[in-house]
């Protein structure tokens, strides 16, 4: 499948800080839209529908997945996640640039999908400070945060089928990072398709 928009995805373990610099990252890039994925989870703190997820029951998301209406959807930590076509199929169409925040299943199945994403892998610089930034975080409860970690060493053992790979110490330093891929994948994709207008706007030149 291919579409004019780029396609980016960002996967993590959990509390590596995937959301805090996709956040960033859009903040500084008025281009790029994140999409907003269905989850069976409950809300957490003060997420609200619509806006980090959309929550939905078990049932509805297994109604979803067979009727075919998710690009991907995999099973996280005991929850179902999925990115719904119809959230993300009309920006791809209209040349928009999407980032997906999803998991390393997820992203593998993007992948075969979408030969033309870019998948990014985000490491936090040590299991320590992993722990410490889901504790600090302050609404996961310890046996959820355990679990976490234990899945979080299977799923940096996936880094390797990622394009890109960037260690979050420095908060700015890997948004910075993040934006820099960005760039150079908008770049190549517009010389790839020989498109002087779509590269002259990937540099911002008029
Ligand atoms: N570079 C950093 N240095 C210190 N703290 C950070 C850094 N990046 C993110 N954090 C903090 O770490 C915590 C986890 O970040 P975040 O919620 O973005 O992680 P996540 O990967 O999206 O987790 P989840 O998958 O569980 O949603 C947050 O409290 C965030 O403010
Ligand atoms: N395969 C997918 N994974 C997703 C999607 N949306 C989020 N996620 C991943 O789930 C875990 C847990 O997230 P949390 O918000 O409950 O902490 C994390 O790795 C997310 O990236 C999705 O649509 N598909």
């Amino acid at each position: 499948m291919e579409y004019p928009g780029n396609l980016f995805v960002v996967a993590a373990p959990s509390g590596a800080g995937k959301s805090s610099l996709v956040k960033a990252l859009l903040e500084l890039d008025a281009k790029l839209a994140v999409s907003i994925s269905h989850t069976s989870r409950a809300p957490r703190g003060q997420e609200q529908h619509g806006r980090e997820y959309w929550f939905i029951e078990p049932a509805e998301f297994r109604t979803m997945a067979d009727r075919g209406d998710f690009f991907e959807w995999a099973e996280v930590h005991g929850n179902l996640y999925g990115t719904s076509r119809a959230g993300i199929e009309d920006r791809l169409q209209h040349g928009e640039d999407v980032v997906l925040e999803i998991d390393y299943q997820g992203a593998l199945q993007i992948k075969q999908l979408f030969p033309y994403a870019v998948l990014i892998f985000i490491l936090p610089p040590s299991w320590d400070e992993l722990r410490l930034r889901l504790n600090r975080r302050g609404d996961t409860a310890p046996e959820v945060i355990a679990k976490r970690m234990n899945t979080a060493r299977v799923e940096v053992a996936q880094a390797r089928h990622f394009d890109f790979v960037v260690v979050n110490a420095v908060f700015d330093t890997a948004v910075f990072d993040l934006k820099t891929i960005v760039h150079a994948q908008r770049l190549k994709y517009a010389a790839q398709r020989r498109n002087r207008s779509a590269v002259f706007q990937a540099l911002d030149l008029p």
